[in-house]
């Protein structure tokens, strides 16, 4: 059994879309604003720096009741005390990730079509990311776009918490909410926001609405 977490508006972070600002303090912006998960997403850090940013966030996380997912990296996850990791289906396995980091850590995993998703339901995973709802700039070696149709697919696949993921903005989040989804898990639209604070209160006042 995993820690308790919540999905429903999950930050996964992004270096070059957060500038100057940088990710410690953008992050610290948008849990001010209602952010209930954070990912730190690095793809081309090397392991020490890596494992200093996790534990950076970890910390500015906790203070404020937040768990921690690392991208991709167990190793990173382990050594920072982060509180969980998220796969793809090209990353470490599932088994791997839970011998790794026990049986409490939050481990993700993305799923990019119905039979993953089925696959899926036997692994010992605590949420699924529906990837990519929608094309998306951020990240181009996706699979195709699974559109709300395809949330609604998987929903009905699962009891586990779905979040959905790619190209999640304000005016499209309710609708991938009303397909079925538990949570939104966006970059660009928090991390490039001139206001990540204020971004995240819009997406979190949807909770009361949907
Ligand atoms: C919440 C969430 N969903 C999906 C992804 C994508 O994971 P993956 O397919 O492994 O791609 P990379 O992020 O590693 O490039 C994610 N990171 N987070
Ligand atoms: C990491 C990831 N995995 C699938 S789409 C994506 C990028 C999401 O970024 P954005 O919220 O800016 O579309
Ligand atoms: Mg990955």
């Amino acid at each position: 059994m995993s820690r308790p977490f919540d999905p429903f508006l999950y930050l996964v972070t992004d270096r070059a879309l957060a500038g100057p600002r940088g990710v410690a303090e953008t992050v610290r912006l948008a849990l001010d604003g209602g952010v209930t998960l954070v990912q730190l997403r690095e793809k081309a850090l090397a392991h020490e720096p890596f494992v200093e940013e996790a534990r950076r966030l970890r910390e500015i996380c906790h203070a404020r009741g937040v768990p921690l997912i690392v991208n991709d990296d167990l190793a990173v996850a382990r050594e920072a005390g982060a509180d969980g990791v998220h796969l793809g289906q090209s990353d470490a396995s599932v088994a791997q990730a839970r011998e790794t980091l026990g049986p409490d850590a939050i481990i993700g995993l993305s799923v990019e079509s119905v039979e993953q998703a089925q696959a899926a339901a036997q692994l010992e995973i605590d949420y699924m990311a529906a990837s990519p709802v929608f094309a998306t700039p951020t990240k181009t070696d996706t699979a195709l776009p699974l559109g709300l149709e395809g949330v609604r697919a998987i929903r009905r696949l699962t009891d586990k918490p779905l979040v959905a993921i790619g190209g999640i903005n304000h005016a499209n989040a309710l609708e991938v909410l009303q397909a079925g989804a538990d949570g939104l898990a966006v970059i660009s639209a928090i991390m490039a926001a001139p206001d990540p604070r204020q971004a995240a209160r819009e997406f979190h006042r949807l909770r009361s609405v949907h």
